[in-house]
């Protein structure tokens, strides 16, 4: 579904402490990947705690216009009767991807090595992002593909008849890409291999060894080395979501700079390959403390307990930007309350997300009086005693920006005010009521 025209302003103020439990939502890339393996799988995958965002549900719709059977039984609850390897058939009407490029890119490579034509669009956010780092490795395999002027949506794709395997080296740290061509080879026949230099989330992996195939990591001399057979039968599986640590980081950044707070986040993933962010929090002196570690639905979980307390400026290498690559946007907001600067390095494919991320962030601040700077993969931000708000930010489409300029406003000496809230529904739909149930003063602007 493409985004509304109607733009939602909202605002956040200072307000108590903010305390109590916050229940956020499923993860989304494991969401999405859930739906795309139960619908090339044989029998009834059952899921649970599936993320009900605007990006999955667009998924979701397009796993049955692919021939999947996709029901909503109950709250975050979803059965998928899958058509099996090379099953799906050619959709009738354009698949939009809305605001997802998790979406578009995974569903582009699993339709790719199968004999049927789509056609992809999005919303003007997504129809501006990169394409041709997937459709490039896609086009190996076989696919004719046809995109608009600089690789960008609408793309069609006309899948391999006949496809090759591939043996692919991403040319950026991205899961998307690693996924896509994974999804690809399991119509191809024989070996098909990713090599990544940093190993990013690996969700596809752990999904796809769970649902019966052949597929192993190695780490060598040439890197991170994803090997999968293709042509494997995926078994239908019950999938059990568990909760998304990079939805987590607002909460948890809100009780981090909001003065006397306390408050418990249950049963997020604590991927490693996604808990760059609470290494980073770590060394700023943040307390956060991580209780009943245990695992769930094949992935380790935890339940975060985080209190306020004085926070210290530190510098991120750029070998763990891939494993918090969402989580900069609300780190450089939590930068601003640190004491000291925070330098966040190798960070360029931020630039490429739903908005330019440096660029959103770094304006965002200003606006707010904070100071900030930027090269092109770099972003600096100076951390001060009161951080003085009342400023507006543009989130370009952007849900992360929007629900990090609503953190800063609850602790900033004036509100703050955000252009578009509506993003937000792309991955955190209760993110209103769940930070108004600890206490947030937050809400949309009259
Ligand atoms: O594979 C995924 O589910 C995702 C991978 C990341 O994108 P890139 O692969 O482009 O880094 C991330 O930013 C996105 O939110 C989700
Ligand atoms: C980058 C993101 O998502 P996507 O690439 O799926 O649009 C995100 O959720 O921050």
């Amino acid at each position: 579904m493409s985004h509304s025209a109607d733009p939602q302003p909202m605002t956040s103020r200072r307000g108590g402490p903010l305390t109590g439990e916050a229940q956020v939502p499923g993860d989304k890339s494991i969401s999405h990947r859930a739906l795309i393996l139960g619908a090339l799988s044989v029998g009834e995958t059952r899921i649970t705690g599936l993320l009900e965002g605007q990006d999955v549900l667009d998924t979701a719709k397009a796993m049955a216009a692919f021939g999947a059977e996709v029901e909503r039984v109950g709250p975050g609850e979803w059965s998928v009767h899958g058509v099996g390897v090379g099953g799906f058939s050619a959709p009738e009407s354009v698949i939009d991807c809305g605001n997802s490029g998790t979406g578009v890119r995974l569903i582009m490579g699993a339709m790719a090595t199968t004999p049927i034509t789509a056609v992809f669009t999005g919303d003007p956010s997504l129809s501006r992002r990169p394409m041709a780092r997937v459709t490039l490795p896609l086009s190996q395999f076989g696919a004719e593909i046809t995109a608009r002027e600089g690789e960008c949506l609408p793309i069609t794709i006309r899948g391999a008849a006949d496809p090759v395997p591939l043996r692919y080296r991403t040319p950026v740290a991205s899961a998307q890409i690693k996924s896509a061509v994974l999804l690809a080879g399991l119509n191809a026949p024989g070996e098909t291999v990713v090599i990544e230099a940093e190993p990013t989330r690996d969700h596809s992996e752990r999904m796809l060894a769970g649902f019966g195939a052949d597929i192993r990591t190695e780490t060598t001399d040439e890197g991170h080395v994803i090997t999968l057979t293709g042509r494997p039968e995926l078994r239908a599986q019950p999938v059990a979501v568990p909760r998304d640590p990079s939805s987590a980081a607002f909460p948890v950044a809100a009780a981090l700079i909001v003065p006397g707070s306390a408050i418990r986040v249950p049963g997020v993933s604590r991927n490693p390959t996604r808990d760059g962010l609470y290494v980073t929090l770590s060394e700023m002196g943040a307390d956060i403390s991580f209780e009943n570690e245990r695992e769930e639905g094949g992935e380790p979980v935890a339940d975060l307990v985080v209190r306020h307390g004085p926070l210290k400026g530190v510098s991120v290498p750029p070998e763990r930007a891939a494993s918090m690559i969402d989580e900069f946007p609300i780190l450089s907001v939590i930068a601003a309350f640190a004491e000291g600067k925070t330098v966040m390095n190798g960070v360029a494919e931020l630039r490429v997300k739903e908005s330019d991320r440096i660029d959103a962030m770094a304006r965002g601040l200003e606006a707010n009086g904070v100071t900030v700077e930027e090269t092109r993969d770099s972003m600096t931000v100076h951390g001060m005693a009161k951080v003085p708000g009342g400023g507006m930010a543009a989130t370009h489409l952007d849900h992360r920006i929007a629900m990090s300029f609503l953190i800063l406003g609850l602790a900033s000496e004036a509100p703050v005010t955000v252009d578009d809230g509506s993003p937000i529904m792309t991955s955190f739909p209760d993110f209103l009521p769940l930070m108004r149930g600890l206490g947030a003063d937050m809400g949309t602007s009259d």
